[in-house]
């Protein structure tokens, strides 16, 4: 489970996040709206512990392991899509190859690719990010725009994707500034001026 209650989030004089609580169980898929700027990638950066919080309470289980995609990933630039990928899960010890190979294939992309990262277009390099948060069994899963520069049939293995992902029982959390209409959420929030609020069905 994933709760957050209260943030609270300023940078300097500018306060991001007023109050932002979140509680988020197992098999769910929820959807964070919200215009540029409105601090949906800072709420992501609050959660897997890239920022920490001004106030409020983060709760998640002993054996959650989150897997997010905020903003641009970085990757070794120099390094080809599967080495960056190893080395990722290399981190955590989780590197499944046969796992990251088939992710790799049902995206399009090869594994035995040698080019380097660099050469990715904006889509593959997207593919690559989406991968790195989905490849080590995370069950809480942050993507953030995930759809960036994505082709529609690419979308669709996505959808797909994320549809067996919360059959898993995993916790998705998409951001976009737009809905993503292929994908059926069962909870959506808007975050408006630091405040994230659920929208009625
Ligand atoms: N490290 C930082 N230092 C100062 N200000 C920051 C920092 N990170 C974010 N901000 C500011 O906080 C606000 C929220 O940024 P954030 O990236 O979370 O928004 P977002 O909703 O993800 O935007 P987008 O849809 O454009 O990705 C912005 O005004 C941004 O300038």
């Amino acid at each position: 489970m994933l709760e957050l209650k209260q943030i609270k989030k300023s940078f300097g004089q500018k306060l991001v996040l007023k109050s932002v609580s979140l509680t988020a169980k197992p098999g769910e898929l929820i959807h964070i709206s919200g215009i540029n700027g409105s601090g949906k990638s800072t709420i992501f950066k609050i959660i897997t512990g890239l920022l920490k919080a001004d106030s409020g309470e983060i709760k998640l289980d002993e054996n959650d392991i989150v897997g997010a995609l905020i903003e641009n990933p970085n990757f070794l630039e120099y390094e080809s899509a599967m080495s960056n990928l190893h080395f990722l899960a290399n981190l955590n010890k989780r590197f499944n190859e046969k796992e990251v190979r088939d992710l790799l294939q049902y995206f399009m992309l090869d594994p035995d690719d040698p080019e380097p990262i660099v050469k990715y277009s904006v889509g593959m390099r997207q593919k690559v990010g989406i991968i790195q948060a989905v490849m080590e069994n995370q069950n809480i899963i942050l993507l953030d725009e995930p759809t960036r520069g994505i082709d529609q049939e690419s979308i669709g293995l996505f959808v797909a994707m994320l549809k067996k992902l919360r059959q898993q029982n995993k916790i998705i959390v998409v951001a976009s500034h737009d809905q993503i209409s292929e994908l059926k959420y069962d909870r959506q929030f808007v975050l408006k001026k630091g405040i994230l609020q659920e929208k009625q069905k």
